[in-house]
């Protein structure tokens, strides 16, 4: 179990984390979500001891980070993938962690089985794509077989095929009772693999419930409506409140009413109806409209 509690780090005049509490349980996997900058990363670093916060804590199973000891085999984390040794390669890499770890070497063949990696165990990291790069921070991750594993970001560079397979591999982990918090800019890519989300924005909480929960959330219900007679209809969705814009030709997208008000209008003024569809909002939908005033980067603003 992770337990943040009134976390904050200030870095001089920028508040990256602002009175941050959540939890995340074990057996589940916990999507970290927030736009570039929210202050995700800086939470991560704060829950391994890399950062030290201004004020509140961070703890994993009831104490800091640099109190439980038994460093990977309890927390294993894939901070930044392109921090390793270069001029090494994944065995040797993952070799002096075992090592410095007190971890038996037969785990290096069994994570770089897992990963994929047991193929190129022997070539230079620095010669890796970035895909394989983050198939090796994973692997340490792994490494220490943790109840507990933080990815930061673990979707970068990874080709579709690895993206399946790491989706695969975060609920298998959720399944056999470990705690998992990845943490991603894209709702997408937590989509189809968190049950539960934890999003910030500037630095400060903006949910922390579940994948249906957080979707339900997505105002911009509407409806699709296709019609030989949109003038017509679009006249009579106006005069009942709804907000009509036409589409094109034969095609209407109507807010405000409901499908089923929608048919009985159009059947009461026989108007036929090629189409009449419920558009619900999306997850992606629902974290673009509940994160828009936390986005630092906005495409097409005045600089
Ligand atoms: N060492 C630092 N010194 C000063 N400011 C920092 C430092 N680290 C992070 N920040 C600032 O803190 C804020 C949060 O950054 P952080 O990297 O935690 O966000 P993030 O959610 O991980 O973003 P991204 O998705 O872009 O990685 C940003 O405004 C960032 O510029």
């Amino acid at each position: 179990m992770i337990e943040v509690n009134e976390l904050t780090k200030r870095y001089g005049s920028v508040l990256a984390v602002n009175g941050l509490s959540f939890t995340v349980r074990p057996g589940l996997v916990t999507g970290f979500l927030g736009p570039n900058g929210a202050g995700k990363s800086t939470t991560l670093r704060m829950l391994l001891g890399l950062n030290t916060p201004t004020s509140g804590t961070a703890t994993i199973d009831g104490k800091r980070f640099r109190d439980l000891g038994t460093g990977l085999r309890h927390v294993g984390a894939l901070l930044d993938a392109g921090d390793v040794h270069s001029g090494r390669s994944a065995a040797a890499h993952l070799s002096a962690l075992a090592r410095s770890n007190g971890l038996p070497r037969r785990r290096v063949d069994e994570v770089l089985q897992e990963v994929g990696l047991a193929d190129v165990a022997r070539r230079r990291i620095g010669g890796f794509s970035l895909g394989m790069r983050q198939r090796l921070g994973i692997a340490t991750a792994l490494l220490g077989d943790p109840p507990v594993l933080l990815f930061d970001e673990p979707i970068n560079g990874l080709d579709p095929e690895g993206v399946l397979w790491v989706r695969r591999l975060f609920r298998r982990l959720a399944a056999e009772g470990r705690t998992v918090f990845v943490s991603s800019h894209l709702m997408s890519e937590m989509e189809n693999t968190a049950d539960r989300l934890v999003v910030i924005g500037r630095g400060e909480l903006i949910a922390d419930e579940g994948v249906t929960e957080f979707a339900a959330r997505g105002t911009n219900f509407s409806v699709s409506v296709r019609t030989p007679d949109t003038a017509v209809l679009a006249g009579l969705l106006a005069t009942e409140g709804a907000e009509v814009t036409s589409d094109g030709y034969e095609s209407l997208t109507v807010t405000g009413l409901t499908a089923a008000r929608i048919g009985e209008l159009a059947f009461h003024h026989r108007l036929m109806l090629h189409e009449l569809a419920t558009h619900t909002p999306s997850l992606e939908e629902a974290f673009m409209e509940l994160t828009a005033d936390s986005v630092e980067y906005l495409a097409g603003q005045p600089q």
